[in-house]
């Protein structure tokens, strides 16, 4: 497991409960027994400041959270976020979504989350984004049977592109909203970058995609 610099943030983050800053992989395979609870596990990958996961940890403790994020500096924030008031049922990791597989074993994780990650315009960074076919193919090796994936971006390329590459790897769709905050959804949870565009009045895209069982 690769471990970012800014050795302060990792100082910092050990102080507190809710971050597993001594070798998260430890966990792999045994992270109901970590958090001594079990229920379904559902993990953000490119979780930012923690906003939608700490969020969701508040409304739903019977389910087990786990935001992950490559920048310690930004998880700091997420980190002071729930300092004081920390939901039991939440763990935030410092890690590479790259390493995702390093952190849990095949079939580990009921759902997971991408919301508004980097979109990497360029052809040539296309394998950054986190809906590329090689993250997918990771996903596909954590989730359970029935896992889903959840994925909300403001980008419509960004959106077009998840389709295809979803698609392609044998996903199929539910809950697809081409304009989520002018829909009737219920129940939405606002990350920080969704609250900014949304604000703006632009345009978000959401999809839900599972296994296609025939
Ligand atoms: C645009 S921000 C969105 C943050 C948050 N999900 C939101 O909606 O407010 C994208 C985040 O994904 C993180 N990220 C990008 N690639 C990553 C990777 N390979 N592993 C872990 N985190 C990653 C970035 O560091 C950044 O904090």
């Amino acid at each position: 497991m690769r471990l970012r610099k800014k050795p302060w943030a990792h100082e910092y983050m050990a102080k507190f409960p809710n971050v597993v800053s001594e070798n998260p992989s430890a966990n792999q395979g045994r992270w109901r027994e970590y958090f001594q609870q079990e229920g379904p596990l559902h993990v953000e990958v490119g979780t930012g400041k923690g906003r939608f996961i700490t969020e969701m940890a508040r409304q739903h403790p019977d389910i087990l959270f786990i935001g992950v994020e490559k920048y310690s500096s930004v998880l700091v924030t997420g980190v002071q976020r729930v300092e004081g008031n920390p939901p039991a049922n939440l763990r935030l990791i410092e890690a590479d979504v790259n390493d995702i597989e390093d952190l849990f074993t095949p079939r580990e994780i009921d759902r997971l989350y991408i919301n508004f990650t980097d979109p990497w315009p360029k052809k040539r960074h296309a394998k950054r984004r986190l809906t590329h076919g090689d993250f997918l193919q990771k996903y596909d090796r954590v989730l359970t049977d029935d896992g889903e994936i959840h994925f909300k971006t403001d980008n419509q390329g960004l959106f077009e592109y998840s389709l295809g590459s979803m698609s392609q790897h044998g996903l199929a769709f539910k809950n697809v909203s081409l304009d989520l905050h002018r829909s009737d959804v219920k129940h939405n949870v606002m990350t920080e970058y969704e609250e900014k565009f949304a604000g703006k009045g632009m345009r978000i895209y959401r999809l839900e995609a599972y296994r296609h069982t025939l």
